[in-house]
């Protein structure tokens, strides 16, 4: 069984949400969208911690301002027990100061904490929207020196992500791999968020042409479980991070 973490957007009230639905002691990653901010994420991350979760804020480069703010945020996290993060590049369409990219966040992050804040980056089974294959593999060559792990964007096929993992270890990536799926939201939900989260191909499966196939698309969940057990049955994913899109109702078991 690999082990899993959850995602959560950091929305009002999910505390209290992931409190009564988790058990004491997970590992729970809040996001950092660009109209949330990274301070609801940061905030979101602290009260999680203290409550005994063990909480992996999402840090944004676009949402950073400068160099001392990354130090504050830091500094915040450290004081609450948080010893992991996830360093982006950031979905807003401009920086709001210093930082732009996933790549310069990552070295700071680790300079400004001595190294004793663990940090994850992303990666890519699927290739990026407006990056392309190459950028995005030096990317990882140059931020796995200051980085503890990849968390892949949403993908769909076990054979992508085992084929992804392959690639990375041709390539000199040696940095242990969690791979990012889908939890048990509506199949109509993904496919609206799809292209603007950047999610790849391994995503068609779901959009079956025809009425009667459509209708039950749009009234039904996605169910990641085959997925989980596709991954789980070859090496190569340390881990399954599960973006749950605030649906902790059922998560699999
Ligand atoms: N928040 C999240 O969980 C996730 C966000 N993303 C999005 O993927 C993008 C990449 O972020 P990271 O993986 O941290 O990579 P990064 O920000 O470290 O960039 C990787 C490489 O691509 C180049 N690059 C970055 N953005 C580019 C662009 N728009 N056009 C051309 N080249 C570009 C950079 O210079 C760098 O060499 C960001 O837009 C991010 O929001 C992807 C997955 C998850
Ligand atoms: N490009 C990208 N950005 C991300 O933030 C991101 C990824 N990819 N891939 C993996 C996870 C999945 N993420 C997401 C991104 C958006 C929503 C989402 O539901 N967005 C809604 C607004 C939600 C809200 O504010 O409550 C939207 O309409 O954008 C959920 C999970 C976060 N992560």
């Amino acid at each position: 069984m690999l082990a899993t973490r959850v995602e959560i957007i950091p929305t009002d009230g999910i505390v209290d949400v992931v409190n009564s639905a988790l058990p004491a002691g997970s590992t729970v990653s809040i996001t950092c969208l660009p109209h949330h901010g990274v301070e609801s994420t940061v905030r979101t991350a602290i009260k999680l911690s203290e409550l005994g979760f063990v909480a992996v804020p999402h840090i944004a480069a676009k949402c950073v301002e400068s160099r001392e703010h990354l130090s504050g945020i830091l500094d915040d996290c450290a004081a609450a027990g948080i010893t992991e993060m996830f360093a982006i590049g950031g979905d807003a369409p401009r920086a709001a100061g210093a930082y732009s990219t996933g790549v310069e966040l990552v070295r700071d992050i680790a300079e400004l904490s001595g190294g004793s804040m663990s940090v994850g980056v992303a990666g890519y089974p699927e290739g990026h929207p407006t990056i392309n294959g190459l950028q995005l593999m030096d990317a990882l060559l140059e931020k796995q020196e200051f980085a503890g792990k990849i968390v892949t964007q949403m993908c769909f096929s076990a054979e992508t992500i085992h084929n992804y993992v392959a690639l990375l270890r041709k390539e000199g990536v040696t940095l242990p791999v969690h791979a990012g799926v889908a939890g048990a939201v509506p199949k109509a939900k993904l496919i609206s968020l799809a292209s603007r989260i950047g999610v790849g191909a391994s995503l068609k499966f779901l959009s079956r042409k025809g009425p009667l196939a459509r209708k039950l698309i749009l009234g039904e969940r996605y169910a990641p479980d085959a997925l989980i057990q596709e991954l789980a049955a070859r090496p190569g994913v340390e881990g399954i991070q599960l973006y749950t899109f605030n649906s902790l109702e059922a998560l699999p078991q």
